[in-house]
């Protein structure tokens, strides 16, 4: 009983910040950076190692199944992600109290982008985006409910081609024979009617151009550090 009466007088309320971008946009590298210069904030990588290795276990590798066989995989590719991201924001959000959370990308990304993306371009049919999406907005609510204060988007845009680039660099395994330059436009354009065409008035986004190479251009950072720093005035 006395659980149940705390539970209504205290309600711990977070601040999310999500950095947003297309495949090899530089998300990682720019979370990194913000994590020199924003230690307080906590920080939520993104469980792509997971996808890898469900249960730990290499063998089944779902984001490798995805790209080799995206019509068969999508919809347990969405499932699972949706699924990791929820359980990772349950743990973070039951053990922090009123804390700003840095994440590389968020759930709703994962709905606006990559969901989205696959039912545009027939990878899901409408019976399975509609289950998921029934899934989604039953259990966001659920698990956020009203632990949300604030929420605010930093969108690294980059140019497809020069995504291209970075992903080729990098090398991920499952990425560098699957993805062609045509699903890096497809969720480049995903993005842009997320955050910019059909931009939701209470969203606060930051639109950070990151087509310059900026790990190791210190001026490039600053630059963008100095818009990131505005954006963030009163919260840090
Ligand atoms: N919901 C999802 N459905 C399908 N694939 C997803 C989903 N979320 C992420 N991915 C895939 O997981 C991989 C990692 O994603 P993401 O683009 O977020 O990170 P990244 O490539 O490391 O980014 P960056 O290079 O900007 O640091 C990519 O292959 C991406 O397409």
């Amino acid at each position: 009983m006395i659980n149940k009466c705390l539970k209504y007088f205290y309600i711990k309320q977070h601040t999310l910040i999500s950095i947003e971008g297309n495949i090899g946009s530089g998300k990682s590298t720019l979370l990194k950076l913000m994590q020199q210069k924003y230690p307080q904030m906590h920080y939520l990588p993104e469980p792509v190692n997971e996808w890898q290795q469900i249960n730990g276990n290499p063998k089944l590798n779902l984001l490798g199944s995805f790209y080799q066989d995206p019509h068969r995989w999508a919809y347990t590719m969405q499932n699972y992600a949706f699924y990791s991201r929820l359980k990772h924001w349950k743990t973070v959000m039951a053990y922090l109290n009123q804390s700003i959370i840095l994440s590389e990308r968020s759930i709703q990304a994962d709905k606006e982008i990559f969901a989205k993306n696959g039912y545009i371009n027939g990878l899901m049919n409408e019976m399975e985006f509609a289950i998921y999406e029934q899934f989604y907005d039953w259990l966001v609510q659920e698990v956020f409910g009203k632990q949300i204060a604030k929420q605010l988007i930093v969108y690294l845009q980059v140019n497809p081609n020069v995504c291209l680039e970075r992903m080729l660099k990098r090398s991920r395994d499952e990425e560098k024979n699957s993805i062609s330059k045509d699903y890096l436009v497809q969720i480049h354009q995903r993005h842009e009617e997320w955050l910019i065409n059909a931009k939701d008035q209470n969203q606060k986004v930051l639109i950070l151009n990151g087509d310059k190479e900026f790990e190791g251009d210190l001026k490039q950072q600053q630059i963008m550090f100095d818009q990131i720093n505005q954006f963030f005035s009163g919260l840090v």
